[in-house]
């Protein structure tokens, strides 16, 4: 089983490649979605209240990860420090989600699946990529990532805030071993994610 991770920048189509693959048999791994159940952790929680503080609490107990977001996103040194402090309580947790699911789909009893999938915004930054055998760069044009980014409700200041707190386009670029166009309709993408599922996966010369 390879683990395949997908780099980009913010909207540029991860999940959607990351679907793709699923659709040809490959294991899923989102990071964005493990990040969500750690918040929910009771310990993560205590956590997060003693540094945030009840502000970024629902009525109901659980973070309002919206409220958290404007924290941490706000493109000030302030904000980056508290970034720096929320990825310091939720990155191992989610490491250890990220490597648990490596581990059981590989032991899968039904035989493990071609690839394992790593939708991990912050797969470099985070130091995650090492556990990747091969990193597919999606590469999408500014323009199409802020129009998707805006059918979420982002702003271009908060789709900018997010980036800027990301690893540069270009370093995962470069890292990257294979590069996805992601310019054109979702039929182009599903070709060439069928292509590399073919080449790459199934039949991979190395
Ligand atoms: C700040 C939080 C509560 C905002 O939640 P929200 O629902 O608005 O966003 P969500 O988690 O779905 O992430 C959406 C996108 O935002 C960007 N993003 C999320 N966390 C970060 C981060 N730490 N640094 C830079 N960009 C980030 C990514 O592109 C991600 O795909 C949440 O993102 C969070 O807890 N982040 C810290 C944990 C983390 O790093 N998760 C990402 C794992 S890849
Ligand atoms: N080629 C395309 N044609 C039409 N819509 C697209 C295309 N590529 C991506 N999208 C849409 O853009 C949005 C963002 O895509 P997606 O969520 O896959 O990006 P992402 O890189 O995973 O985002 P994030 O940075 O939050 O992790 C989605 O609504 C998706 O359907």
């Amino acid at each position: 089983m390879k683990v395949i991770g997908i780099l980009g920048g913010i909207a540029s189509g991860k999940s959607t490649v990351a679907g793709l693959f699923r659709q040809r048999g490959a294991v899923v791994a989102d990071a964005d979605q493990m990040g969500h159940e750690v918040l929910r952790d009771e310990a993560t929680k205590r956590e997060i209240r003693e540094i945030f503080g009840s502000e970024v609490f629902q009525d109901n107990g659980e973070v309002d990860r919206r409220r958290l977001a404007a924290k941490v996103f706000g493109g000030d040194d302030l904000s980056h420090k508290r970034l720096a402090e929320l990825e310091k309580i939720t990155h191992p947790r989610i490491k250890t989600r990220l490597h648990a699911l490596i581990r059981s789909t590989q032991s899968d009893p039904s035989g493990a699946p071609p690839a394992l999938i790593m939708d991990a915004a912050l797969l470099v930054k985070a130091g995650w990529s090492d556990i990747c055998d091969n990193l597919v760069f999606i590469d999408t044009p500014y323009p199409e990532r802020l129009k998707y980014a805006a059918q979420r409700g982002w702003s271009e200041a908060e789709f900018n805030a997010r980036e800027a707190a990301q690893e540069k386009l270009e370093d995962k670029r470069v890292l990257s071993d294979y590069i996805i166009r992601n310019d054109g309709d979702l039929e182009q993408l599903d070709a060439q994610v069928e292509q590399y599922w073919r080449d790459c996966v199934l039949s991979p010369t190395t």
